[in-house]
């Protein structure tokens, strides 16, 4: 299978440790993926480097059917190459309706720099009913988004990412301080995203990668320790002994 990210012996080094450490892994144009491990492995820091946030000390990470490499580009021009990420805190704008967030999103998508003049078109305006379906907002479009749960808000992100069609999307743990329907709904909305584009989960929670149901990458100290399904990764002695049995 061709690959759409590929991420070839990254290390990074800040202030003496090691944080990656010849990193390598790819992920495929459709496919949702997993990333476990216990705190400081590198997952942030991996997600980091894709994006442009910390340039890697070595390695490359090769992109899309032209393999180009992402390091040396900066984080403005790799959103434009189509990945989006999703931090842990949602950041939509509270005093905007949830339709008013999407239209935004989309005409950042469309590179309307105008403000004043960009007017949403009858497609606009179906895309946005289309997105706040797939997240589940559909009943909400005139609510203002300050007053949406907790969740509410992670899904309109989520919608917000999706509207600029990523080719590949990063979600940093999705389901940190969710309700347990809330979570489920949000493994909805990831599986459903991941048909279309590529999704990269950092997770701690393993119920919530369970439901998942996908390929899972284990890091430590900045390296792969373990990758397949969940019950493969899980029944790996080295995984229980640095992550699980703790
Ligand atoms: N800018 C930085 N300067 C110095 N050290 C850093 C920096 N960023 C990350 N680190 C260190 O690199 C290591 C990897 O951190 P990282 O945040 O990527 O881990 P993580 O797997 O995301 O952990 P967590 O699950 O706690 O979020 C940690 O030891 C962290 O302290």
């Amino acid at each position: 299978m061709s690959q759409l990210l590929e991420v070839n012996g990254i290390s990074v080094t800040f202030d003496g440790f090691r944080a990656i450490n010849n990193l390598s892994f790819n992920i495929g144009p459709a496919e949702l993926r997993a990333i476990i491990g216990p705190n400081g492995a590198g997952k942030t820091t991996f997600m980091d480097i894709v994006t442009g946030k910390t340039k890697p000390d070595e390695g490359k990470v090769l992109w899309g059917d032209m393999s180009r490499n992402l390091v040396g580009m900066n984080e403005a021009r790799i959103a434009q190459e189509g990945i989006g990420r999703k931090f842990q805190k949602p950041t939509v704008f509270e005093d905007q309706s949830v339709e008013e967030n999407l239209l935004m999103a989309l005409r950042n998508a469309r590179g309307a720099f105008s403000v004043l003049f960009w007017r949403p078109t009858d497609a606009d305006m179906t895309r946005v009913r289309e997105l706040a379906a797939e997240i589940g907002l559909a009943n909400e479009l005139s609510r203002k988004s300050g007053e949406l749960s907790h969740g509410q808000k992670q899904w309109l992100e989520i919608g917000m990412l999706l509207a600029q069609e990523p080719k590949l999307l990063l979600v940093d743990e999705p389901a940190a301080g969710m309700t347990p329907e809330e979570r489920e709904h949000t493994t909805d909305i990831l599986v459903e995203a991941a048909k279309t584009r590529a999704v990269v989960v950092v997770e701690h929670d393993m119920e919530f990668v369970r439901r998942l149901n996908c390929k899972v990458t284990v890091l430590h100290e900045g390296s792969v320790l373990a990758e397949g399904s969940l019950d493969h990764v899980t029944a790996n002695q080295q995984v229980i002994d640095v992550y699980l049995g703790r």
